[in-house]
C-alpha cells in the first residue's frame, strides 16, 4: 500500500465558533497531485491552515506527514513545518534580502548550521526551479513567475513529503501559470511529493488534469474536470 501523507477522518473545521466544513474524510498518498476547488469562502484555506497547524483542530482525526494534528502544540508545530512545504499566492518573500539570503534564512530557522551543506542545498533547490543564476537578485528585481519559483524553492528546502499550495498561480498570467504548473507536477512525479493545491484557475485544471476535491455547502466531496469547468469554480 502506498504511504499516506494525509489522513482526515470525521473532522469538523471551524473558524472561531463557525463550523466551516463538516464531517471531512479523505486520504492523500505520496506523490499524488490533488486540487482543492470550491466557491469563495467555502473553506479551502481553512482546511489547508488546519493541515499545516495554523488553525487549531477542535474535532476529528487528522494525520499529516506522520504528525497527529489533534495533539499538536506550539512546540511541535515547527517540527511539522519542517516536513511540509507551503506556497502562497503572494510569494511572501523577505523583501530586504536576495534570493540566496531568503533561502538561507529558512534553513537557519529550521536548524541547519553547516555553511557548506546550506550552500549545496540552496544550489540544489535553485537548480530544480531553474533559477541557479539568479541567487543574488532581490525579490523586487524579479518577475512574478520568478518570485513564485523562489517560493517553490523555499518549500523544497527540507525535502518535504507534502506541499500545500494556496492559489499559487493566482497572481500570474496564463503562460507563467503553465510554467509553474509544469514545475509543480514534475516535482510531484520526480520526488514522490504529494501536492495539495487550492485554486480557482479552472484553465490550469483543464491543462493539468488530476484528482479534485471540492468544498461546497459545508462539505468536501470528489469532483472532476468537466464539473469544475462547467461550474467555473
Ligand atoms: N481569520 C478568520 N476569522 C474568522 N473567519 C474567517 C477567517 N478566515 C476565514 N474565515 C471565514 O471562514 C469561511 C471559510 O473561509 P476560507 O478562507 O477558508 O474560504 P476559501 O474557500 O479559502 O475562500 P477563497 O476561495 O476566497 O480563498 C468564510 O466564511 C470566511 O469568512
Amino acid at each position: 500500500m502506498a504511504e499516506q501523507v494525509i489522513s482526515v477522518k470525521n473532522t469538523n473545521i471551524y473558524q472561531g465558533a463557525n463550523l466551516v466544513l463538516q464531517n471531512v474524510n479523505f486520504t492523500i498518498e505520496a506523490g499524488e497531485f490533488v486540487y482543492l476547488v470550491g466557491k469563495t469562502g467555502t473553506g479551502k484555506s481553512s482546511l489547508l491552515k488546519t493541515l499545516y497547524g495554523e488553525l487549531p483542530l477542535k474535532e476529528g482525526d487528522v494525520q499529516v506527514a506522520g504528525f497527529d494534528i489533534s495533539t499538536l502544540d506550539w512546540k511541535t508545530v515547527p517540527f511539522l513545518r519542517r516536513k511540509l512545504g507551503v506556497i502562497f499566492q503572494d510569494f511572501n518573500l523577505l523583501t530586504d534580502r536576495n534570493v540566496y539570503e531568503n533561502l538561507k534564512f529558512v534553513l537557519r530557522a529550521t536548524g541547519w548550521k553547516d555553511k557548506g551543506l546550506m550552500d549545496d542545498k540552496i544550489n540544489d533547490v535553485l537548480e530544480k526551479v531553474g533559477l541557479k543564476s539568479k541567487s543574488f537578485k532581490m525579490p523586487f528585481e524579479m518577475s512574478g513567475g520568478e518570485q513564485q519559483r523562489v517560493d517553490i524553492a523555499r518549500a523544497l528546502l527540507n525535502s518535504p513529503k507534502l506541499i500545500l499550495a494556496d492559489e499559487p498561480t493566482g497572481n500570474l498570467d496564463p503562460g507563467t501559470s503553465n510554467e509553474i504548473m509544469q514545475l509543480l507536477t514534475s516535482i510531484s512525479k520526480d520526488s514522490q511529493t504529494a501536492i495539495v493545491m487550492a485554486t480557482h484557475d479552472f484553465m490550469v485544471i483543464e491543462n493539468f488534469p488530476s484528482r479534485i476535491l471540492k468544498t461546497e455547502k459545508g462539505a468536501i466531496m470528489d469532483s472532476n474536470v468537466a464539473e469544475v469547468v462547467a461550474e467555473k469554480l
